[in-house]
């Protein structure tokens, strides 16, 4: 027997539709998928950023708000990121269900988790942003000096280097950050939106 028997759903009187209405536009997910150093937060900003003077109703979830906060108890053995994935999942839910349009940016390494939340959301709530960027470019990058820990064994199980990524196999977007300026990254996904009638 799950921990959940026995509650009774109460339903709001205020719908995830009319707060869509209310706002002007779609609630979704942006969701950022990528090797670490890809440009998962950089893209993640700077569209939140433009998004937000355009009038949308924005929120970006990521590792400061979420790995601190509510899964600071977890780590980065395959369990736990999945756990990562699933929690971030149904916040992620709950702010489309409160008529938002959410950027999450965390490395979802796994497809299944991946795949896990896109079935927790509506069809065409879950907007799947693969950041494409090869390991070389990213651990030439290294903004968090992480790659050079890992290297030197000081990071068991880095992203990459012994740990696993599972490329999207279809997802509705992505972004060469080896091949495109920052700006070209946040005009394709803002088109995506504009022409999906997200925006
Ligand atoms: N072992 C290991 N592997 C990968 N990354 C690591 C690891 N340890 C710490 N970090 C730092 O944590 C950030 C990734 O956290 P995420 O929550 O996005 O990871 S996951 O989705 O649960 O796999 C990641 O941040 P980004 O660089 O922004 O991706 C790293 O800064
Ligand atoms: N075209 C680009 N798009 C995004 N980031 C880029 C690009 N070119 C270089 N960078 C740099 O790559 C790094 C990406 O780091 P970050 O956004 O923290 O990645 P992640 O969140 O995926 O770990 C930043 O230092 C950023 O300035």
């Amino acid at each position: 027997m799950s921990a959940s028997t026995n509650l009774v759903w109460h339903r709001s009187e205020v719908t995830k539709e009319a707060r869509q209405k209310r706002n002007n536009h779609r609630s979704a997910v942006i969701w950022f998928t990528g090797l670490s150093g890809s440009g998962k937060s950089t893209v993640s900003v700077a569209l939140e950023k433009q998004l937000h003077e355009l009038g949308v109703h924005t929120y970006r979830l990521d590792g400061d708000n979420v790995r601190h906060g509510l899964n600071k108890n977890l780590g980065f053995s395959p369990e736990d990121r999945t756990e990562n994935i699933r929690r971030i999942g149904e916040v992620a839910n709950l702010m489309v269900d409160a008529g938002l349009v959410t950027l999450t940016a965390f490395i979802s390494p796994y497809r299944e988790d991946r795949d896990n939340v896109r079935a927790l959301l509506d069809d065409k709530e879950f907007i799947e942003v693969y950041v494409k960027c090869g390991l070389e470019a990213c651990e030439a990058r290294d903004p968090k000096g992480l790659y050079q820990k890992a290297r030197a064994g000081e990071i068991k199980g880095f992203t990459g280097i012994d740990a696993p990524y599972e490329t999207p196999v279809n997802p509705e977007i992505i972004i060469d950050t080896e091949q495109q300026t920052l700006e070209q990254s946040t005009q394709i996904i803002k088109n995506y939106l504009q022409e999906h009638g997200y925006i």
